[in-house]
C-alpha cells in the first residue's frame, strides 16, 4: 500500500534544488485529490468548497495552522464558499515534492468538513 503523502515529512527544498519536472511531479499529482492541478508547470492550484463563509474561513485557519506547523507556506484566497489554494516553494520558484506532501495534508484536513462535520 502506498504511504500516504500526507505523511511524508516537509522538508525545505535545497538552495540548488531544481523545481520538479513533469516526470518528476506527474506521479505525485496523481495521488492528490482531484481538485489539485499543477499551472504552467510551476505551483499547485486546488479549489475547495464550502457551505458558506463561515466554513470556509475555519478551513482556512486549518490550512493556516498546518502551513505554521511545517513552516511551508500556500497563497490562499477566502471567499464566500470557497478557498483556492495555491502552493509551491518560494525558495526554488517551483515545485518540491514538500508542496504535494502539504497538499495531501489539506486534503486530509478538507476530508472533515466533507463528512459535515
Ligand atoms: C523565510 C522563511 O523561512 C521562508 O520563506 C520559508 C517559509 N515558508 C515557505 N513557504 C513556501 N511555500 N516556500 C518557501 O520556500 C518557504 N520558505
Amino acid at each position: 500500500m502506498s504511504s500516504s503523502l500526507a505523511d511524508e515529512p516537509v522538508e525545505p527544498a535545497d538552495d540548488d534544488a531544481e523545481p520538479l519536472s513533469a516526470d518528476g511531479y506527474e506521479p505525485l499529482l496523481e495521488r492528490l485529490g482531484d481538485a489539485w492541478t499543477v499551472v504552467d508547470g510551476h505551483h499547485l492550484e486546488a479549489t475547495y468548497a464550502f457551505p458558506d463563509f463561515e466554513t470556509a474561513l475555519a478551513f482556512t485557519n486549518d490550512v493556516g495552522e498546518l502551513a505554521e506547523a511545517e513552516w511551508h507556506h500556500p497563497d490562499i484566497h477566502l471567499s464566500w464558499g470557497e478557498v483556492r489554494i495555491e502552493m509551491w516553494s518560494h525558495d526554488i520558484d517551483g515545485l518540491h515534492r514538500s508542496d504535494f506532501a502539504m497538499a495531501a495534508r489539506m486534503d486530509r484536513a478538507y476530508a472533515a468538513y466533507a463528512d459535515g462535520e
